[in-house]
């Protein structure tokens, strides 16, 4: 099984950025079932990091686990900064967390909602009535702020949850599953305030089932499997770690395009088209030794186009070898 640590990225002045959340060997096992069999993670801050798995990969118990709810049996971690088993309340202090424990209470007002938050971070009543109008413009939920939060449409109720979290001003939020549920629209909605979130600083971990969402919002990904991370990296990087991507020479000279044939003799031919299709990882190493060979064959190419596997064929050869009972069909 392909697995990789990528080095976290780092900043201009060649140091480590600072993680926001890392945690070593983290364990946690419910009876004799083992949920997280010793799981690293390192987050840089203001990253999108997400954690990707099948139903039952033990996706929320981390979540749960770095957001201080629940305490792992082994291992550590740290979260802004603070050791979670030495000091968790500092920890608490500067993370949000919403998800499928969410904090809306169905029965009041999103603006009372809001208000408890205040009340529970200590704002004073001015300070709290402002932020919350604010949040909730922004959020656009001034309409319905009045309206009991049971009335509310998923992607309502999602928004609602996560302006409760900023009334704290988090450093780091924890979204768990954040767009299960929604629909397109509401979904496309939640990655802008996910990408907003982001580029005001904060730092989001989050946990999902779409290879899409991962795809599109994380900075880094890590594929968790049995309780264990099978992969860890870019998107482009996880797409890089199984076989099917290939290179794909075009030509409009039916010559050069059999001169390129016979230089590259490990391509598969598109006479029809005049293209051919060499398998590469798409790596810069690979491209050069391609274009290297074309140039002392003094051969041009009219077009060059790489194509990587998508993140569904890497999530379905990382979570489904060696487990013959699973079909893809299982694992969404
Ligand atoms: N409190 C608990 N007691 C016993 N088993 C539990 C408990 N919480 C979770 N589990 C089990 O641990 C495993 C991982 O659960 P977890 O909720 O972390 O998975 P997940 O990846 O978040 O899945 P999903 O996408 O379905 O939410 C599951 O098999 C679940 O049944």
């Amino acid at each position: 099984m392909p697995s990789s640590v990528m080095p976290t990225p780092r900043k201009g002045d060649g140091r480590q950025s600072p993680a926001a959340v890392s945690a070593v060997r983290l364990r946690k096992a419910y009876g004799d079932k083992t949920v997280l069999d010793g799981i690293d993670l390192a987050v840089p801050a203001g990253t999108v990091f997400a954690l990707l798995g099948p139903n039952g990969a033990g996706k929320t118990t981390a979540v749960k686990i770095l957001s201080t709810l629940i305490t792992a049996d082994g291992g550590q971690a740290h979260v802004a900064g603070h050791d979670l088993a030495a000091n968790p309340q500092a920890a608490r202090a500067a993370i949000g967390v919403t998800g499928q424990f969410s904090a809306v209470d169905g029965l009041i007002t999103g603006e009372e909602n809001m208000f408890l938050m205040a009340d529970l971070h200590h704002l004073p009543k001015r300070e709290g009535r402002r932020v919350a109008a604010e949040l909730l413009e922004r959020f656009d939920l001034t309409e319905a702020a009045k309206k009991p939060a049971s009335t509310y449409s998923g992607g309502m109720k999602r928004r609602l949850d996560i302006a409760m979290t900023l009334v704290g001003s988090p450093q780091i939020i924890f979204l768990d599953e954040p767009t299960t549920g929604l629909d397109p629209r509401a979904r496309h909605n939640m990655w802008q305030i996910i990408r907003e979130l982001v580029s005001d600083g904060v730092t989001v971990f989050l946990t999902t089932q779409y290879l899409d969402e991962a795809d599109e919002l994380a900075d880094r990904i890590a594929v968790l499997n049995d309780g264990r991370i099978a992969a860890e990296g870019s998107a482009e990087e996880l797409k890089r770690l199984i076989p099917g991507g290939h290179v794909r020479l075009r030509f409009s000279d039916p010559t050069a395009y059999q001169s390129a044939a016979s230089t590259l003799r490990e391509a598969t031919r598109d006479d029809e088209a005049l293209a051919l299709q060499i398998p590469s990882d798409g790596s810069q190493r690979e491209l050069r030794s391609i274009l290297d060979r074309l140039d002392s064959a003094g051969i041009e190419a009219d077009e060059l186009t790489v194509h990587t596997p998508d993140l569904d064929d890497v999530f379905f050869a990382l979570t489904t070898a060696g487990t013959p009972d699973k079909t893809k069909e299982d694992v969404r």
